[in-house]
């Protein structure tokens, strides 16, 4: 049994909204103890913005709160149900290695949840031992965190600790403990739960709950029609979702796994599994090696989005209208918005990774002709903007033929044409392409040091270049070389 009050200098400020919803959305669970706690990796910064004393944090009593040992003050732990679409198939889920011990209520009265992944088997563990092991939750650690540090929602890694036990996996591994922060853990695959297995009144709660938390600017409008808010927060979701993908798209980011409870309500990027950014450029791209039919490839996954929230939309079908009919038209009028939305935050993405201010009607050619010269000549994707951010045109895969130099020439009349400064343009794109991202080989390099030989430097040197993706240091001019020729294609394995 878990003790309580940990230190409670630590800042713990738990409230717990999502218990107040029916039990049927999830079930009151405690962590099961680890045999010995010990911290791997502690957040100073966001464990600051949370309101929480790092240095207490590191105590040995708040260590064991990281393990799921001890209760922190206030907190009550609970494990969320969901369902959701695997790969195309419906499924139903919930949290079966992970436990929600609140939400901390930060000085500036925000919310976030704070969550513990792989704490232990929880009534939704079906199968699973309800744990994990230090490599992939070391892994989400520093991709959460460098997605954040792109400016692009995520949710967030606080601590990783490892248990002192073995997981079983093909081989044994040291197990670990991740504590996630979110701005919530609602995901399309909770209204899928509600819509499934509850009654209309569920799905309500739901989308209230949801609306209160994340959309309050829909709180008083109507119920149903045209201009309810239902229909609005299906809109909303939409939006954010379509921000969201064409903020992967910009920095090559394939997440790998986007299933249905993989996809939140709030607009964060969330699971990282067999996720990982793209080297050379091309649209067919697949890390996961359980994806064998490229289902959730590179250049999918704007598609996948729109499906995922096809299945959010019929989730709320009897909420948008009181006739199917008119919901349905309802719906699909808002899923075909997505498009527009998404293009347009992409090429305007596109258009500041190539200094073009201003829109102009062949910007879009100009940028997929650049994207086309890119895959014919497996250019890397991230290294290319830098080349042409920095003018090294003389770099390959630019200096190979007679295409690159028309390409380029079409660019600098496009930049010619335009009123802003040299110095103007180099600014707005070096603002917009990353030096450093974490490339798979870096990672991996980091991990198998950490994970094999308890050295945590490298990791740590590697979070460092991370947190600073668009300073360019001679540090961060390390973290620009590309992998080994070996390394390619690389393939994540799902050992979770
Ligand atoms: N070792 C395990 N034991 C029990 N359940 C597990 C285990 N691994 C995964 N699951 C459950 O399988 C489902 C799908 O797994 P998936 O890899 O998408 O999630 P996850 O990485 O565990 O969690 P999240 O989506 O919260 O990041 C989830 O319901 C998850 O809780
Ligand atoms: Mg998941």
């Amino acid at each position: 049994m878990n003790e309580p009050s940990a230190n409670p200098n630590a800042g713990w400020n738990f409230d717990h909204s999502y218990a107040r919803l029916p039990e049927f959305f999830y079930t009151k669970q405690e962590a099961k103890p680890v045999r010995a706690p010990q911290l791997i990796v502690l957040n100073d910064k966001l464990a600051a913005e949370l309101g929480l004393n790092a240095e207490a944090l590191r105590s040995e009593e708040n260590v064991a709160v990281f393990a799921g040992n001890r209760l922190p003050p206030g907190a009550e732990p609970l494990a969320q149900a969901y369902a959701g679409h695997q790969f195309g198939y419906f499924t139903m889920l919930g949290d079966g290695r992970a436990l929600l011990l609140g939400e901390q209520i930060t000085p500036g009265g925000d919310r976030f949840d704070i969550q513990l992944k792989g704490s232990g088997r929880t009534p939704y563990s079906r199968g699973g031992d309800g744990r994990a092991a230090l490599g992939p939750m070391l892994r989400e650690y520093i991709i959460s965190e460098a997605m954040h540090a792109l400016g692009i929602p995520t949710t967030r890694s606080l601590a990783v600790v490892t248990t002192g036990e073995t997981v079983v996996r093909e081989q044994d591994l040291r197990g670990a403990i991740l504590t996630r922060v979110a701005s919530s853990h609602v995901r399309v695959g909770t209204f899928q739960y509600a819509a499934q297995f509850g009654e209309l009144t569920d799905v309500r709660t739901l989308a209230d709950y949801v609306i209160q938390r994340h959309y309050p600017q829909l709180a008083e409008l109507a119920d149903t029609g045209e201009a309810g808010r239902y229909l609005a927060l299906l809109r909303e979701a939409i939006q954010r979702q379509a921000a969201l993908i064409a903020q992967w798209q910009l920095v090559g980011f394939i997440h790998g796994v986007m299933n249905t409870d993989n996809m939140t309500l709030s607009g964060e990027t969330i699971d990282y599994g067999p996720c990982a950014f793209m080297d050379a450029y091309d649209p067919a791209t697949v890390f996961s090696s359980i994806d064998r039919h490229g289902r959730y490839a590179y250049g999918n996954q704007p598609s996948i989005a729109v499906w995922n929230l096809s299945r959010f939309a019929e989730s709320l079908l009897p909420l948008l209208h009181d006739e199917e009919e008119q919901a349905v038209r309802l719906a699909e009028e808002a899923l075909k918005g997505f498009a527009g939305q998404f293009e347009a935050a992409w090429l305007k993405g596109m258009r500041s990774k190539l200094g073009l201010f201003g829109e102009q009607a062949e910007d879009a050619a100009l940028i997929h002709d650049l994207l086309g010269l890119m895959h014919q000549h497996h250019a890397d994707y991230t290294n290319t903007f830098l080349a042409l951010t920095f003018g090294r045109l003389e770099e390959p895969p630019m200096a190979y033929t007679p295409e690159w130099a028309e390409w380029l020439e079409r660019w600098r009349a496009r930049l010619a044409g335009q009123p802003e400064t040299d110095d103007a343009v180099r600014e707005l794109m070096r603002r917009s392409n990353p030096a450093v991202i974490p490339r798979n080989h870096r990672v991996e390099e980091a991990l198998e040091a950490a994970v094999k030989r308890e050295d945590y430097s490298v990791m740590e040197r590697l979070l460092q270049a991370l947190a600073q993706p668009f300073a360019h240091t001679p540090e961060q001019a390390d973290y620009a070389e590309l992998p080994p020729a070996s390394d390619r294609p690389y393939r994540t394995f799902c050992g979770t």
